[in-house]
């Protein structure tokens, strides 16, 4: 069963000209250029209840025009979108109370009055039955650690807190989708993991199927189990992680701390180096040219091994491989 279906998406924007000068400005009055913008061309994928879905790429991609298009606040030029077995832009009002949405770059809290005040306004909105707000409310101030700030207006808070307040009220109607456009943007190391163990715990608990624009790679090695790759507007690359970590990832981070030691390492893994010091050497190593357990062995005839680790390569390098492949 699918719950997300997108088939031959495009959509175009068409933005003013605008050459700088008076003369030019003067000219623009009567006579205005435009260009297009194609943000989305024939963008086809589908997604299955409960999957937590990378969609990534560079600046640009497409990435905030798809989930628009998802939310039913854009409408494509063409192709389809069925979720849920709504048509997204069509039946707005009750396609919009199977999803939530959370754009990291804009609020959807009402800026001057308490928190909790949007929520209830939430609730009339979705026409959420007071037993459900109430515990669904509960459930979520616990969570999100909204104790102490539900009755602060909006602008008093940090963007840490205020993130943790949009997921949230994105979630008062128990929605069944929910997309999540850069929700860890801007937000610091601590209010990151946050927010990423929060959507993780979530998801699994009421079994929402989340679409999770990002350029935090952490965020994407975190949560997701399969990535969206676009890039132009086009689809690049559509697969599990653990995939593209088979194709892609072939390099392992090994790391290993000796006795301190003024060795000088064999040529052949001089090219390995990542950085070396007295007591500690990292090497990137391509399991497929190379072979970890005999370098381990190799430096273990030249120093006195302390400690070994052994890390796959990380998702931001794979990303940017497959960045420089389509070139995008
Ligand atoms: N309302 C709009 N009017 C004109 N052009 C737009 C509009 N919205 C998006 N675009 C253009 O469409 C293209 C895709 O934009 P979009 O915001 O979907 O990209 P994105 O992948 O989300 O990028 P980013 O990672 O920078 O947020 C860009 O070239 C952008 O300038």
């Amino acid at each position: 069963m699918l719950v997300i279906r997108v088939n031959g998406l495009a959509k175009s924007f068409k933005v003013a000209k605008r050459s700088s000068g008076l003369t030019e400005a003067l000219k623009a009055l009567f006579y205005r250029k435009h260009t297009i913008v194609q943000a989305l061309q024939d963008i086809s994928f589908s997604i299955e209840p409960g999957e937590i879905v990378g969609y990534i790429g560079p600046n640009g991609a497409g990435k905030s025009t798809t989930i628009k298009v998802m939310s039913g606040i854009l409408v494509p030029d063409q192709g389809t979108c069925e979720i849920m077995g709504f048509t997204p832009w069509k039946n707005r009002a009750n396609y919009v109370k199977n999803i939530g949405v959370v754009f990291g770059q804009r609020s959807q809290l009402w800026w001057d009055v308490p928190v909790i005040d949007s929520f209830e306004l939430l609730k009339d909105i979705y026409k959420v039955s007071y037993h459900d707000y109430q515990e669904n409310l509960t459930m979520l101030i616990d969570l999100l650690n909204l104790k102490d700030i539900i009755h602060t207006p909006v602008r008093q808070l940090s963007l840490g807190q205020r993130m943790r307040c949009e997921i949230a009220a994105s979630l008062i109607h128990n929605p069944k989708i929910l997309f999540l456009d850069e929700p860890t943007i801007g937000l610091d190391a601590v209010s990151k993991i946050a927010v990423r163990k929060f959507i993780q715990d979530y998801a699994k608990e009421k079994k929402v199927t989340v679409v999770l624009t990002t350029h935090d790679m952490s965020d994407i090695e975190a949560l997701a189990t399969r990535i969206i790759l676009i890039g132009k507007g086009q689809l690049f690359y559509d697969g599990s992680v653990t995939t593209l970590r088979e194709s892609y990832g072939s390099q392992k981070i090994l790391t290993i701390d000796y006795q301190k030691s003024n060795v000088e390492l064999d040529t052949s893994l001089q090219s390995l180096i990542l950085s070396k010091t007295e007591e500690r050497i990292i090497l990137r190593v391509d399991t497929k040219t190379a072979n970890v357990s005999k370098i381990i062995g190799q430096l273990s005839s030249q120093v006195e091994l302390i400690d070994v680790s052994i890390e796959a390569e990380p998702i931001e390098d794979i990303i940017i491989k497959l960045y420089k492949e389509y070139q995008i």
